[in-house]
């Protein structure tokens, strides 16, 4: 019988802890489908006790991943602890001694992928990362080898699970953000810092790796555009539901003639749309190619479980391709490593979509009409428009406005405009809005 692929697993929380148990619950099966044994080696948690109390007396627990990385008993490294630092320390040692790696870690191949994947190449080894993007859903493999025979036109995800449980939760049940922020975290979807998920980096740094595996491009976090869903009202949960829209976080990457957009903020999606109707902690990535049209994809975006799903797929992948020849297996980032190449990221001021506005203003005649031509002079057609007095003495009114598409930059230009107006209160609150047809 051939040898076992020998793993060390870095990082025993969450991912780490599902990956060791669906190794072991299907241990079998995974045997029948590779051939051989997929088996852990060595684990390293910097809480060793807590770590020896799950993996039971059969497996050498430390708290040292620097050991681990280099032994000549183990094939495979699993980085499974999180964060730029360690993480990547671990991650390049490990592939320095020429050892594959899989990680669930998208903040550190978002921002540091280039730099692991030039090191992988060198080292003639494979780095995996399935679990990073949209967790359980394998929609990697779909874009690098479902999708290969295509031109793709872009990626629109629901990609990351905890704001997408708590647009939900403070939709249906009427539950406060922090009260379903802190569930998330209970129920191990968010990030160590939740920041990350409520204020998009963490769908930016997905939608960065999936525009890169979609379009050939080197990873661009850093030109990405990123707003969360923070600044949210349930008053335009409400309105957009009245207007036969849903609210969704959207990481969103597009090839167009100018260059690539790379931008993820809260979207309204019409409701009939099938991707509107993912709830909870479900992703979702809708794919449109110029073969195939639109596929989409979806199932857990995070979770113990369904997230170590596909670190095992991963691990299985390697299995089955560490002894055969280099060019048998598929480019890191989809595309031949000397065809990658970048293209300019468009500012959001370049960007087309349709617009969501919301504004006070003073119930008097004329307002209406001053309204409508400052969008009219910035090109911007209106399709559809609610308007609510207030409830109250003021003497003012809501008014709710749906655009057609129109550019960015001239939207900007009319709510300076619309602002500056006597009769308007406060600032317009606006959100995009995506037809995804
Ligand atoms: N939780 C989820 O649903 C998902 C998480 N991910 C990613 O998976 C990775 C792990 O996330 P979680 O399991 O949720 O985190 P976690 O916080 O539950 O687990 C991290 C583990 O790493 C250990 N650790 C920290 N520093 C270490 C070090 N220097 N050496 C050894 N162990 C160390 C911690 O003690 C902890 O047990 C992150 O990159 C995260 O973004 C990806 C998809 C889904
Ligand atoms: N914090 C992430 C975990 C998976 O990547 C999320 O909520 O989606
Ligand atoms: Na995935």
């Amino acid at each position: 019988m051939t040898t076992p692929l020998r793993v060390a697993l870095v990082g025993l929380g969450t991912v780490g802890s599902g990956t060791f148990n669906v190794l072991n619950m299907n241990a079998d099966e995974i045997t029948r489908r590779v051939g051989f044994p997929i088996e852990i080696k060595a684990i390293a948690d910097l809480n060793v006790d807590k770590a020896r109390e799950l993996a039971g007396p059969g497996v050498e627990v430390s708290n040292d991943a620097f050991a681990l990385v280099s032994r000549p008993d183990i094939d495979v490294v699993v980085e499974l602890i999180g964060g730029y630092t360690i993480a990547k320390k671990v991650v390049l040692a490990a592939i320095e001694a020429g050892k594959h790696v899989v990680t669930a870690n998208k903040a550190l191949l978002a921002v540091h992928g280039d730099e692991i994947f030039a090191a992988a190449e060198k080292a003639r080894v494979m780095v995996a990362f399935e679990a990073a993007v949209a967790g359980g859903i394998p929609v990697i493999k779909a874009i690098k080898e479902g999708l290969a025979a295509n031109q793709i036109e872009y990626v629109a995800g629901i990609i990351n699970g905890t704001c997408n449980f708590i647009l939900s939760e403070m939709r249906d049940k009427g539950l406060p953000f922090a009260d379903v922020l802190a569930q998330a975290q209970a129920l191990g979807y968010a990030e160590a810092d939740p920041t990350f998920d409520i204020e998009g980096i963490d769908a930016a740094h997905k939608i960065t790796l999936l525009s890169s595996l979609a379009f050939g491009v080197p990873v661009n976090f850093g030109k990405a555009y990123v707003e969360g869903i923070t600044k949210l009202t349930k008053e335009d949960i409400e309105f957009a539901e009245q207007l036969g829209y849903r609210v969704k976080l959207l990481g969103i990457s597009k090839r167009t003639a100018a260059g690539v957009e790379l931008r993820v903020h809260p979207t309204l999606i019409p409701t009939r749309r099938l991707i509107a109707n993912v709830e909870g902690v479900m992703n979702a990535v809708l794919v449109k190619s110029n073969a195939v049209g639109p596929t989409l994809f979806y199932g857990p975006g995070a979770g113990s479980l369904p997230t170590a799903s596909a670190v095992v797929a991963d691990l299985i992948e390697i299995a089955r391709l560490k002894d055969a020849p280099l060019d048998s297996r598929t480019p890191v980032l989809a595309f031949q490593k000397d065809r990658i190449a970048q293209s300019d990221v468009l500012s959001m001021d370049k960007v087309e979509t349709a617009f969501y506005m919301r504004l006070k203003v003073d119930d008097k005649p004329g307002v209406l009409a001053e309204l409508t031509q400052i969008l009219a002079k910035g090109h911007i057609s209106i399709e559809a428009m609610i308007q609510r007095q207030a409830n109250d003495e003021s003497n003012t009114a809501e008014i709710v406005l749906l655009t057609h598409r129109c550019i960015e930059g001239d939207v900007n230009k009319a709510i300076a405009a619309i602002e500056a107006l006597p009769t308007v209160h406060g600032s317009v609150a606006r959100i995009r809005v995506e037809d995804l047809s």
